[in-house]
């Protein structure tokens, strides 16, 4: 029987209650308070005996790196990353406030962040904390690292890390990140991201009295426009609903602003055509769609310049690995850091999913795109996906299980010896 959550709770120090404090810890978006969850992380890996530096890439982004050092530092190591950093909530929205990490008498953990990604944050420490409870070693040194800034694309976060001397020096040669929530009895497993891109397009056109009738205004070349689109995102679509593909399978189009008008101290003037007319689109290309084929329908059928269209592609995150892969990493036996990770799942009674591309995005891209191999995961079965929903929450027991899972990961993938990797 759970006991109502008292004020009182961050005092206590337990699994749930140190999960609970760090949840506490406000670092949504755009004002994130990074400082406060780097120094209650340095504490916590104080108190495990664990290595700990800050590194900072950027100014007040600071990125914790914790190092659990192995009897054979000359192998390659193993990297466990999750972001400090959450989306915005609102607390109007919610049934219990987004920072209070309440603990609901059937066990759901509210908070921003809960699911995406402060539990693994938290439960890679708890489980070094219980392998170092039980004496185990590892032979391969484990790095845990805390990076910023990845929900606003991770640029001056682990894009920088990667690049770093710093990064370099730890010769990582697999990696875990976050994943998904699996609403079954099968963890999920995510061999690649897709990629967003952040699309303007921009219509010109004649402007004119709003009563008239003429070809190639603003808003007519907009909206011929944004129909094509739809069109584009319906037959993605229908490709899902069909059953062919995965959701993350095929390009996600979806209109996010559209920018037009001219503005009146009561709204909009309603009798003038405007000149020009604006839309912005989140796009996400998995790592299997050629780039260029969408960059030629941009060009050419979505913003065509004989339409009076420009357009601009952010493209946020590299696409390609050094030799021009696609950025995925191995899910068969020809991967030996798969098998090993496999295997550590079975060892505590885990069933996993078919491994999928993640639909959304994460800082993954920046290691595979080294060449390292990452697996995206988040140990949560049973439970629903909430990552940048309302009343975001977990499970104390899903929580706790996945403690364990990482126990078994972490000295499995860390006691692995293999001449070539
Ligand atoms: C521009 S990169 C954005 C990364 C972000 N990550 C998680 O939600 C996402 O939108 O998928
Ligand atoms: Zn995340
Ligand atoms: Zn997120």
């Amino acid at each position: 029987q759970q006991k109502q959550p008292q004020p009182h709770e961050a005092e206590h120090d337990d699994p749930i209650s140190r999960f609970q404090n760090y949840l506490r810890i406000n670092t949504a978006h755009p004002t994130p308070d990074y400082a406060s969850a780097v120094s209650y992380l340095r504490s916590q890996a104080q108190s495990i005996g664990l290595e700990a530096q800050t590194l900072e890439f950027s100014p007040n982004k600071p990125l914790l790196l914790l190092t659990w050092r192995g009897s054979d530092p000359s192998l390659p190591s193993i990297l466990f990353n999750s972001h400090l950093d959450s989306v915005p909530a609102e607390p109007s929205k919610w049934a219990h406030p987004p920072f209070s990490a309440v603990r609901t008498p059937d066990g759901n953990i509210f908070a921003r962040g809960a699911q995406d990604d402060k539990c693994v944050g938290m439960q890679y420490l708890e489980a070094i904390r219980g392998l170092r409870a039980k004496n185990v070693r590892p032979i391969r040194t484990v790095h845990v690292s805390y990076v910023p800034d990845e929900e606003i694309g991770g640029f001056e976060g682990a894009a920088k890390f990667a690049a770093s001397e710093e990064f370099r020096g730890l010769n990582v040669g697999f990696a875990l990140d976050e994943g998904q929530a699996s609403p079954g009895e099968e963890f999920r497993v995510f061999y690649a991201d897709r990629s967003p891109w952040h699309v303007v397009i921009t219509a010109r056109g004649t402007p004119g009295h709003g009563s008239r009738l003429y070809d190639n205004s603003a808003m007519e070349n907009l909206m011929r426009s944004v129909e094509i689109m739809s069109r584009f995102r319906e037959s993605q679509f229908d490709v899902v609903k069909a059953g062919r593909a995965a959701n993350s399978e095929v390009v996600s189009v979806n209109p996010v602003y559209l920018k037009a008008g001219i503005p009146s101290p009561t709204g909009f003037v309603m009798n003038m055509q405007p000149s020009e007319a604006e839309a912005g689109f989140d796009i996400r290309l998995p790592p299997t769609v050629d780039p260029d084929l969408v960059r030629k329908r941009i060009a050419e059928e979505w913003a065509p310049a004989w339409r009076n269209m420009t357009y601009k592609i952010h493209e946020k995150g590299p696409l390609r690995d050094y030799l021009g892969r696609p950025l995925m990493t191995l899910t068969d036996d020809s991967n030996p850091w798969w098998s090993v990770f496999k295997e550590a799942i079975a060892a505590v009674g885990g069933k996993l999913a078919k491994p999928e591309i993640l639909p959304s995005t994460t800082d993954a891209r920046y290691l595979r795109q080294l060449g390292i191999p990452v697996i995206g995961f988040s140990p949560m079965t049973n439970t629903p996906i909430l990552l940048h929903d309302h009343n975001e929450f977990l499970k104390d027991t899903v929580y706790l299980k996945g403690i364990e899972v990482y126990e078994s990961i972490i000295s499995t993938l860390s006691s692995f010896q293999d001449a070539s990797h």
